[in-house]
């Protein structure tokens, strides 16, 4: 079994990359189950509740088929922490030197969260070329995505932030986009109704869109 991704693996595994909340650590295994069941196997966990960690920790030991990554890295010491609990990857909402560094020395695939041009620039000086264009339709969207197409032409975005089932196919099209990120397909009611068969359904609707 495949046990290290790049960051470019990360992206191009499926068109969406599942921005996931979970405030109940039993909720961590039927969710990573029934995305992966719908054909979507990247998961971020945000680092946005205090189970996150633990969440992480169960996927990576009981869903082998799935592959567990950190998000709302903001610091050393998130990634440190996400690692630990056997993330696969990271994702940042923005960039920060010490973040890069630390993904970097514990050989943590990361995907910076940028939003403008010298944020690019000093994520590619750090040596990252796969990003996350973060908060993508409230800092521009498709156009800004267009317009980076020219001077960082050789970067690849993961669009997310106001990104749905409506809208991202237009990003999709994008030859920069590699892949989007969004919570519209672990939406809060489904997780705390246990609805695992919606959310099935939403992964494998968001599995087959196309880029
Ligand atoms: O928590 C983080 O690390 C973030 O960077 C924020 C999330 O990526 C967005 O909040 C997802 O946006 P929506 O799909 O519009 O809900």
């Amino acid at each position: 079994m495949k046990t290290s991704w790049t960051a470019l693996d990360v992206m191009r595994d499926a068109p969406v990359i599942p921005v996931i909340v979970l405030h109940d650590v039993k909720d961590a295994v039927p969710l990573a189950r029934a995305l992966v069941a719908g054909g979507i196997r990247m998961l971020e966990v945000t680092l946005r509740t205090r189970e996150a960690l633990e969440c992480i920790e169960l996927i990576a030991k009981e869903v082998p088929e799935a592959v567990a990554g950190a998000g709302t890295i903001r610091s050393a010491a998130d990634a440190q922490a996400s690692a630990l609990a056997g993330a696969k990857f990271g994702v940042s909402p923005g960039y920060t030197r010490a973040v890069g560094k630390a993904c970097h020395d514990l050989g943590l695939p990361l995907l910076p969260g940028v939003a403008t041009g010298s944020e690019i620039m000093l994520a590619q000086e750090d040596g990252f070329t796969e990003l996350k264009f973060f908060p993508a339709v409230q800092a521009g969207g498709l156009a800004m995505l267009k317009a980076w197409q020219g001077p960082f032409g050789e970067v690849k975005f993961c669009p997310t932030g106001g990104i749905h089932a409506g809208n991202a196919p237009e990003f999709l099209a994008l030859s920069n986009v590699a892949c989007v990120g969004g919570s519209w397909i672990v939406p809060t009611d489904a997780i705390a109704a246990g609805d695992w068969s919606r959310i099935e359904a939403l992964a494998r609707e968001a599995s087959q869109l196309a880029r």
